[in-house]
């Protein structure tokens, strides 16, 4: 049986004056990882703020690992990287992890796994005010993998990377899926939609496909999933 560690039924969104979502659905397997990818403003961190339970929604039901988003017994099994770094600029990346390690109840040992994993051990007792910005978002998404979340929420995490460093956390995620961790994360790159098991296609708060990478490309005929996703949308086009 297909276990979904997400399900999303019926979600209605209104951020300002925007309509984000007005009666959306979709699941989200588990052990797996789903990339959520779509234009600028079509919806993604509005989606992933959904699932992890910190977006007023005005309608529609979100389960996560079985419980409804945001309730309290998902607290340790669910972590999020946003796209803005929340991390605390005058301390260093250590004490940032120590800090998010005591508030989770993480293991001693943690720490510095996360920091191996994602290769900051040499700016360890840096302060974050004095990192890069992918160095920045790196931490934040050590924060996110400290404990052991079943669910794991990463808002555009290679942005501003280089080309070995994505390659390394793309790895880090697979190996975190294979071991059963959920993993959503959202891409405007196409590219890294080939590195994913399952996808979520989005414009304008609509589903445009639910597919795999192979379906993508087989569905469209095209040979990139830059082409393919605006053959998708050209079709949909149409249809509407
Ligand atoms: N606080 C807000 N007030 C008003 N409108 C908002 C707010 N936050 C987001 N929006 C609008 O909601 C829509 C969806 O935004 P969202 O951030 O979910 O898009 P996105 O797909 O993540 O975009 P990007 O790839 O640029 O991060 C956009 O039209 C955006 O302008």
């Amino acid at each position: 049986m297909m276990n979904n560690a997400v399900k999303v039924a019926g979600l209605r969104v209104t951020r300002g004056r925007v309509a984000v979502f007005d009666g959306f659905d979709v699941a989200v397997r588990q052990g797996a990882i789903t990339g959520l990818l779509g234009p600028s403003g079509c919806g993604k961190t509005t989606l992933l703020r959904s699932i992890v339970g910190v977006q007023r929604i005005a309608a529609g039901t979100i389960t996560v690992l079985g419980a409804p988003a945001g309730s309290r017994a998902l607290r340790r099994r669910v972590a999020y990287a946003t796209q803005a770094a929340s991390v605390y600029d005058d301390l260093t990346v250590r004490q940032n992890l120590q800090y998010f390690s005591r508030v989770l109840g993480a293991p001693t040992g943690d720490v510095q796994r996360v920091i191996d994993q994602v290769e900051l051990g040499p700016y360890s007792r840096q302060r974050i005010a004095s990192l890069s910005g992918g160095q920045r978002s790196r931490v934040s998404l050590a924060t996110a993998m400290l404990g052991t979340p079943g669910l794991l929420v990463l808002d555009e995490p290679t942005v501003g990377l280089d080309p070995l460093l994505r390659e390394n956390l793309w790895s880090i995620f697979r190996s975190l899926a294979d071991s059963g961790v959920t993993v959503i994360v959202s891409s405007h790159v196409m590219d890294e939609a080939l590195r994913c098991d399952d996808l979520i296609l989005l414009r304008d708060g609509a589903l445009v496909a639910h597919t795999t990478p192979a379906g993508l490309l087989e569905q469209t005929g095209a040979t990139n999933p830059d082409d393919a996703f605006l053959t998708l949308i050209e079709r949909a086009g149409r249809a509407a």
